[in-house]
């Protein structure tokens, strides 16, 4: 049975294996004012790559300002269910979708909605850290810039901001000049997350933030997540079982496109509803 509150000593010498629940109790965090009303709301909504369901009329609702994992086996459509959200599905030619997904009750997909300021709205940090190779300012400043801030003072303002936001200010201050390809991978992950605050979206998509980072760095990520936790809607996808029970509010499980449970990351992790979610937590399959 699942999620036993046993503890196996094998022998004198051998410390107590944890229980699974042990390994995926949620840890204590900041309680979160003025969250939790849905903030992107998918109903039946599927994203075909040609004839191919890659997700499968998926409903929920995304509360804002609580962080959302997205879990399962490779090929379960994390990543194309995450990236539908801002619409970078778009450039993929022969892809569709069916169905509806909203933000802020505006339809995504909808004939009228800006696809620029979606992506405002609604940044997106990749699994590999792809700053741009320019100065570390240049960097953060490019969404700004784009959306017609080019007054040096505001600039710098943004600037700043964005780097202490994104926890790197202390590192990066004195060689703002210097090009970004320079930092490290964790730093420069850091720098992409700044560059996607820069521009104050309400959104923030992390699609396997961390697969590339050493743990170091990768723990200076989920740091950030809960400093940002209660002032974005955060979505992240993770392969980390773990790392979705430590950073996460809520998780999703999706299974060959389906999204088979949604609940409190606590629930899914220590008492899910589904069997399927059952073997897969307790790694029956991956
Ligand atoms: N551009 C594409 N064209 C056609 N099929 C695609 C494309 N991108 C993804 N797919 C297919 O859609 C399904 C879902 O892929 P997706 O990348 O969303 O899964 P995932 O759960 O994020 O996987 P992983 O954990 O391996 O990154 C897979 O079967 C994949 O092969």
């Amino acid at each position: 049975m699942l999620m036993t509150d046993d503890v196996t000593v094998t022998s004198p010498d051998v410390p107590a294996q944890k229980s699974t629940r042990e390994i995926y109790l949620p840890p204590a965090r900041k309680k979160i004012t003025g969250g939790g009303t849905p903030h992107i709301v998918a109903k039946e909504f599927s994203i075909y790559y040609g004839e191919f369901e890659a997700v499968k009329k998926v409903s929920a609702d995304i509360l804002s300002k609580y962080v959302t994992a997205i879990i399962g086996p490779s090929g379960c459509g994390k990543s194309t269910f995450l990236r539908s959200i801002n619409r970078m599905n778009d450039l993929i030619p022969n892809s569709h979708t069916t169905g509806s997904i909203f933000f802020d009750g505006a339809d995504i997909y909808g004939r009228y909605t800006d696809e620029v300021l979606l992506r405002k709205k609604v940044g997106m940090v990749f699994q590999k850290p792809n700053p741009f190779p320019k100065s570390i300012f240049d960097n953060i400043a490019y969404g700004p810039r784009l959306h017609g801030v080019n007054d040096k003072k505001t600039l710098a303002d943004i600037v700043e901001r964005s780097l202490k936001k994104a926890a790197l200010w202390s590192e990066v201050c004195d060689r703002l000049d210097k090009n970004a390809l320079g930092l490290s991978g964790g730093q420069q992950q850091r720098l992409c997350v700044a560059r996607t605050l820069a521009v104050e979206p309400e959104v923030l998509l992390l699609d396997e933030p961390t697969s590339a980072l050493d743990p170091k760095a990768t723990a200076k990520i989920e740091d950030l997540i809960q400093e940002l936790r209660g002032s974005y809607t955060i979505m992240i996808v993770t392969h980390n079982m773990q790392q979705a029970s430590r950073v996460s509010d809520y998780t999703m499980f999706f299974y060959e496109g389906m999204l088979v449970e949604h609940a409190s990351t606590a629930q899914l992790f220590t008492n899910p509803r589904d069997s399927m979610t059952e073997d897969y937590i307790t790694g029956r399959f991956s």
